[in-house]
């Protein structure tokens, strides 16, 4: 057996006789040049970071285009740190779940330091803001899910923290805006050095919504005079402060007890996997898919390592844009959502095994095919039904992914607005008859609402995957049992969620589409196992 800790560099033999393929550099050496000539800083040292970007700066170190490795940093969940990160010396395992056994097996140690950030740990955050002075720091990435960036509540008022950082200044930020502008205020302070800031999350316009949220919080501190207005024309210079935006798309599920155990059986020691507090699941080893695509917005003010050897697109952000609406807004993302609703609803517990439920298939390919690809505009660098097909014929009926439709439904209500939203947008503009003849998406819709209910098909307790506001919907549906006929307390239910932009970009009664909602939801409501039957009433081809 082969531990994590391991000494692969004076005995690379121990992990290759297991089939585990080890760096090409010194660990030691690529965490010195990390802390002390930092290059690249990420937040949020997930499951996605550790099996795609750290893999990427891990291919970098390999060829030498990268000396350092990355710095990584969690405001929010301490633990993935303390139990994750640092007892294995900022290590993991990779695995890529090929279609076929052996899966391919990499130790990664390109991190070169971990940093939780806590009000009380002085210590990290100060070596974070050092690693921000520093002007050998050329970007900073981000995969902190879409609520990370959230300055307000669904009226559109900015919360209590947001308001707090505002009114306290650089020096006691809570929100992940107010971090990061301190973090840049501290850059600004010692040599004023340019840096890319780099949202890799699911949502479109990624670096847009980080550009403005930041800035929203070091305007009000120019509006309480806590900063000078050079601050903010700093990181408005588009020479020194960039956002570029991204396209980042590998199927990345919660690190998988199967796999714990294909791993043991091929004489690999660290498998436990760590279920934290805050709901995170993480272990010293990450299970991701082959299939990847990072298209990036080449706007590094302060250079960057060559980026194209580990495989990412560098590109204009027309190009960027239109490959993530492709992606988040059409051809995978919204897919994924609906077989996470479905999925939850009719007690699947596998993506792959859902795939196979002719019911689901005829879902996500009117979904995809019928209503979402007319919305897509190509991005030419990849092709969109090229890219649908492989997803719904290759990709998602892999059963070695171990993806769990409640891993996707995690965070639902932040991501309706663009996995359905800006379709609706397109149908809006272009061609608003269109609307009233969708199918998929007002199912859907009706669908997500069915879920917040918090019962599966056969009337049994779910449950729900977490989400932030889960103690604001599930409320309003209360008044709802299976078998409820009275049209005006679902109305009375549905309503505020339909008709509330925040989320869906719309509101759907004035798109004509609230009505139907309200049908399909009254209609999945009618029993047990109304659900599959309305599902395959409305989408059996
Ligand atoms: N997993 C995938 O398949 C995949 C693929 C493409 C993009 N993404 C994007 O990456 C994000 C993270 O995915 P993951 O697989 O790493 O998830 P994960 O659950 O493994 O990790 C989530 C990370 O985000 C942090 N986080 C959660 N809420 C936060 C908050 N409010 N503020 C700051 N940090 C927060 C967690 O502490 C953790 O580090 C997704 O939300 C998505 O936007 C994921
Ligand atoms: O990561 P989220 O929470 O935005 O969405 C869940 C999944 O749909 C997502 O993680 C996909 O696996 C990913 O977008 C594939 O590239």
């Amino acid at each position: 057996m082969v531990k994590l800790l391991a000494d692969y560099v004076n005995n690379p033999k121990q992990f290759e006789d297991v089939g585990i393929t080890v760096p090409k550099f010194d660990q030691e050496k690529a965490s010195q040049a990390g802390r002390q000539q930092p290059v690249w800083v990420h937040f949020g040292g997930g499951n996605l970071f550790r099996c795609f970007h750290a893999a990427i700066a891990q291919r970098l170190l390999n060829t030498g285009a990268l000396k350092a490795g990355v710095i990584v940093a969690e405001t929010y969940d301490a633990a993935v740190i303390n139990q994750m990160y640092q007892p294995y010396h900022n290590r993991f395992l990779r695995v890529v779940m090929t279609n076929e056994q052996p899966y391919d097996r990499e130790l990664v140690a390109s991190v070169a330091d971990s940093l939780a950030l806590t009000p009380t740990d002085k210590e990290s955050w100060n070596r974070l803001k050092a690693a921000f002075t520093q002007a050998s720091l050329q970007l900073v990435t981000f995969s902190i899910t879409e609520k990370g960036y959230g300055l307000t509540d669904l009226a559109g008022q900015l919360i209590p923290a947001a308001k707090a950082d505002i009114s306290q200044g650089p020096g006691h930020p809570q929100t992940n805006m107010g971090i990061l502008a301190a973090l840049l205020y501290a850059r600004y302070q010692n040599g004023q050095a340019p840096l890319a800031l780099v949202s890799t999350d699911n949502f479109s316009q990624n670096g847009q919504k980080l550009e403005d949220g930041m800035l929203t919080i070091a305007q009000g501190w120019l509006q309480q005079q806590l900063v000078p207005q050079e601050f903010v024309a700093y990181l408005q210079d588009r020479t020194k402060i960039t956002f570029p935006w991204s396209m980042i798309d590998r199927i990345t599920p919660n690190p998988a007890e199967s796999v714990a155990q294909y791993l043991a059986a091929h004489d690999f020691e660290d498998t436990q996997i760590l279920h934290t507090a805050k709901r995170t699941n993480i272990a010293p080893f990450g299970n991701t898919e082959a299939a990847h695509y990072l298209v990036l917005e080449d706007d590094f003010p302060n250079g960057r390592p060559d980026l194209t050897q580990a495989g990412v697109i560098l590109t204009d952000r027309a190009t960027v844009n239109l490959a993530d609406q492709m992606k988040v807004t059409a051809c995978l993302n919204p897919l994924h959502t609906a077989l996470a609703i479905f999925g939850c609803l009719l007690g699947y517990q596998s993506i792959a095994a859902e795939v196979a439920d002719q019911d689901l298939l005829a879902l996500i390919k009117h979904l995809g095919y019928q209503e979402d690809l007319p919305a897509v505009v190509s991005p030419k660098i990849i092709d969109p039904k090229q890219f649908i097909d492989e997803l719904i014929t290759k990709r998602l009926p892999n059963p070695n992914i171990p993806d769990t439709p409640q891993r996707i439904a995690t965070d639902t209500s932040q991501k309706m607005a663009v996995r359905y939203g800006v379709t609706l947008t397109h149908y809006a503009k272009a061609d608003p008859d269109e609307l009233a003849k969708l199918t998929a998406i007002p199912l859907i819709i009706a669908g997500w609402c069915r879920y917040l209910m918090g019962l599966d098909d056969h009337g049994e307790t779910v449950t729900l995957s977490p989400d932030p506001l889960l103690a604001d919907l599930q409320p309003l549906l209360a008044p709802i049992q299976l078998g409820t006929t009275d049209v005006d307390v679902v109305h009375n239910s549905l309503q505020p969620i339909l008709s509330n932009p925040a989320f869906f970009g719309h509101d759907l009664y004035a798109l004509g589409l609230g009505e139907t909602i309200e049908k399909n939801f009254m209609a999945m409501i009618s029993g047990p196992g109304a659900v599959r039957e309305t599902l395959h009433a409305a989408i059996a081809l």
